[in-house]
């Protein structure tokens, strides 16, 4: 009965915000609608104001100019209350408001909410949760194979709830495999199943940028407390609190807390805890003490049907038409070196260059769109944390000064700098490249890569800095 919803009158603000998001999402298209409005989230202000808190400033420039009027449209043809809805960026709005009334999981079954559009708002350490969550990493997207089936399987067990499972689950693998794929997942399923359970997802980088902001802030104790009162814990990148020696015993703490109240715990890191040979050995045996899952390389049939799947998806959006021939499947997966984050890269590029055109596309025109990123072969491959390092030394700054939440424009800069090149020298994605810088949103991430394009022609230094930078990064 969606079409009687507006005659319904609605008055939860949660409700009428999945209806209107739901309209609002079909009339814009997918690509908008994640980029600016599935990061944000409605809260009521102090004085009980609906407003939508963009993660950015650029993000509520974009709704305000593109999709403010028509989002107030559809919010008053459903609200029986006749409020509206004003917008702010989540700077403006300040320090954690109440949340907005009502729990809907009460009334709705889980599934009817679209994904993320009420996730909470983060606002420093005392809520993490939600932050870098991708949308599109779900089971359902997921692609079984003899090397992650196990991991695919306690995954799906722990996202159950299921007693007596294992606390914590590591899971281990190499680079780009999916290790943060099934995280997400997990967090999806998980919090579909129990709507009102408290799961936080977040990379080891954003632990440790907001424990030191909260250590800087002297808010510890809020810290402390925004986590260990979670339900479910998923960790993504362990090994990077690895020589860090107060951030693991903070992360110690966390998960000896979180594992003596029965709470899960799952996470995720490039090897198995026992090899974490930078970890204290403390926090290492607690690491390992449940269960290790490995996520083995994926095999060229899982590559291929990831393949299939990534078109299909592009397809979904309108950014290709019909299916490539099987050998142009063939042809991406057997000559694209690396993990299935290169492979994803090679299906966009071909997307990118094909169109419309993609089911009458060849091998052999495959191959000459693809270019450079099949013939090239394996190149050295720089990581981000290469990136962060090289360049917070070029700048006199610590690789935590990126990570961490401070705007003054000195480290700023040299953040959006090392975005830029991380966009420029891997094939990381938007919300990828956000996770790995402390848990920003992909929309920081894109305004930061566009403002270094929009400097470079008109500020030299900054295309020297870019340029000595590149230099010494592709060695
Ligand atoms: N089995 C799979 N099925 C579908 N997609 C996959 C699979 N494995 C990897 N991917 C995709 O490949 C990309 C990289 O995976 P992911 O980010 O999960 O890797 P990771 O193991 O966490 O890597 P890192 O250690 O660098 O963080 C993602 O876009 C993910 O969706």
């Amino acid at each position: 009965m969606a079409g009687s919803a507006a005659e319904q009158r609605l008055t939860d603000p949660e409700r009428i915000w999945d209806e209107a998001a739901t309209r609002l999402r079909a009339e814009i298209g997918e690509g908008p609608f994640s980029s600016y409005i599935a990061p944000s989230a409605v809260r009521a202000d102090a004085s009980g104001r609906l407003v939508l808190v963009t993660p950015t400033a650029y993000a509520r420039d974009w709704v305000r100019r593109n999709a403010l009027r028509r989002m107030n449209e559809l919010w008053l043809g459903l609200d029986g209350l006749s409020r509206r809805l004003d917008v702010r960026c989540r700077a403006e709005f300040g320090s954690p408001a109440p949340a907005i009334s009502g729990s809907a999981s009460q009334t709705q079954t889980p599934a009817a909410h679209p994904r993320a559009t009420v996730a909470p708002v983060a606002d420093g350490p005392r809520a993490v949760r939600a932050a870098g969550l991708q949308d599109r990493l779900t089971f359902d997207a997921f692609v079984e194979g003899p090397g992650n089936a196990f991991a695919l399987a306690i995954a799906k067990q722990t996202a159950s709830w299921a007693e007596g499972h294992f606390n914590p689950v590591f899971l281990c693998g190499p680079y780009g495999h999916g290790k943060t794929h099934l995280l997400n997942a997990i967090a999806w399923e998980a919090q579909r199943l129990r709507p009102n359970a408290k799961v936080i997802y977040l990379t080891a980088e954003r632990f440790l940028s907001t424990f030191v902001r909260a250590v800087q802030d002297r808010q510890t104790a809020a810290f402390k407390e925004s986590l260990r009162s979670a339900d479910m814990l998923l960790l993504d990148d362990v090994q990077f609190v690895g020589g860090k020696s107060s951030t693991q015993e903070e992360l110690l703490n966390t998960l000896t807390a979180l594992i003596e109240d029965g709470k899960r715990v799952v996470m995720a890191g490039d090897k198995p805890p026992t090899a974490m040979t930078d970890i204290e050995p403390r926090l290492r045996s607690h690491l390992a003490a449940g269960l290790t899952c490995p996520v083995e390389p994926a095999d060229r049939m899982v590559k291929l049907a990831v393949a299939r799947k990534r078109f299909e998806a592009l397809g979904r959006l309108g950014l290709v038409s019909g299916e490539a021939r099987p050998e142009v499947l063939e042809q991406l997966v057997d000559r694209t070196p690396g993990s299935v984050r290169e492979l994803e890269g090679a299906v966009n590029t071909l997307a990118a260059s094909a169109g419309q055109r993609l089911a009458e596309l060849t091998a052999d025109e495959a191959s000459v769109l693809l270019g450079a990123a099949l013939r090239g072969g394996p190149e050295r491959r720089i990581t981000v944390d290469e990136i962060q390092k090289t360049v917070a030394e070029h700048f006199n700054l610590k690789q935590a000064d990126l990570l961490s939440e401070r705007r003054t424009r000195i480290i700023a800069r040299p953040r959006q700098i090392a975005m830029y090149l991380c966009k420029q020298l891997t094939t990381r994605s938007y919300p990828d490249i956000g996770r790995r810088f402390g848990g920003r949103d992909h929309t920081t991430v894109l305004h930061g890569v566009r403002r270094i394009e929009e400097m470079m022609p008109a500020d030299d230094q900054i295309a020297r800095d870019v340029e000595t930078l590149t230099r010494k990064l592709r060695g």
